[in-house]
């Protein structure tokens, strides 16, 4: 069975050499929300959902992409994509007990993508944290999309369609925009042509384009670096906004994105994304330059 379906992406574990520091940098100015306690000096859990976490701080010499997590629709899906990926040759590693209750996970296993070296992490059910997300500085709605440099697109693009059941959305010389079937989102993974294997961005999605304007000031007003936008994305006709944070990790905030059907969805367009601005935007050099992919043995914790 290769066409297991998808919820959503769940959660990113971001590298980060000062944890605290990124995590009220992500509270304070970027509108997330404590997930909770991890017990561990050297972790963080945030969240901008009702679930556990979001996203996970690690704290590491140097910045980084640790993994991505994807949620499964169903068990059966999770079954399947295990089996699947088994049969494969990629050696599925089950997540052990004491590491799914450490992230407040039911199941969940892990694969080395061949090409980029990104751990890809498959699971299903997460609790739901304590209390009800509730905005603060930004009206967040959820975690977007990870856009990923790699230095062999089409091997990557190729693995995440006929292996993991993606779809392309949108392409173009630098890259691709692909969709975990059968999520309607524009895209939860792009993919970036670079010399490295590395964070281009990771993007949350807002509930309105006043959460983009409010954060222009604000982010001055915090010395927070804007790298790209406000501007508007032709591939998924989304409003943008591209920040550094401490560590000089690329986040963005991205308002309106294209939303497609299971069933007959358009085809993918071959278009220019590497400026990927129709209001003429210049991307400042140091968008997509920080966070290398780290594998599984260099991890610190
Ligand atoms: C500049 C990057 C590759 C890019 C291009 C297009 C979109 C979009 O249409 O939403 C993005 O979100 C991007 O990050
Ligand atoms: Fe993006």
């Amino acid at each position: 069975m290769t066409d297991f379906r998808y919820r959503r992406l769940k959660y990113v574990a971001v590298v980060v050499t000062d944890v605290e520091r990124t995590e009220n940098f992500l509270l304070d100015i970027v509108g997330l929300a404590e997930g909770p306690e991890s017990g561990k000096i050297d972790t963080r859990f945030l969240r901008c959902s009702d679930d556990h976490h979001d996203v996970i701080l690690i704290k590491g010499r140097e910045p980084g992409l640790a993994r991505i997590s994807f949620e499964m629709e169903s068990v059966k899906d999770f079954d399947a994509t295990k089996a699947h990926l088994t049969k494969k040759g990629l050696n599925p590693v089950d997540v052990d007990a004491d590491e799914l209750a450490f992230l407040g996970i039911d199941r969940a296993f892990r694969i080395i993508e061949p090409n980029s070296k990104l751990t890809f992490e498959f699971m299903h059910g997460m609790v739901a944290a304590e209390t009800p997300f509730v905005p603060t500085v930004a009206d967040i709605s959820m975690l977007g999309h990870i856009v990923l440099m790699a230095k062999d697109v089409d091997a990557v693009t190729e693995f995440l369609i006929n292996t993991l059941n993606f779809k392309l959305s949108d392409e173009g010389a630098g890259g691709g925009l692909l969709r975990p079937f059968p999520t309607t989102n524009h895209h939860s993974l792009g993919l970036v042509r670079s010399n490295e294997n590395r964070i281009g961005h990771i993007a949350f999605m807002v509930h309105s384009y006043d959460v983009i304007g409010k954060a222009v000031p604000r982010f001055k007003k915090h010395d927070v670096p804007i790298v790209f936008g406000p501007g508007h994305h032709p591939a998924s006709n989304s409003n943008f906004l591209y920040f550094l944070d401490p560590d000089g990790i690329t986040w963005e905030y991205t308002f309106g994105m294209e939303q497609f059907p299971e069933h007959d969805p358009r085809d993918p367009r071959y278009l220019e994304l590497g400026n990927g601005d129709s209001w003429g935007n210049e991307m400042d050099p140091r968008m997509g330059k920080v966070g290398r992919v780290v594998t599984p043995d260099e991890l610190v914790s």
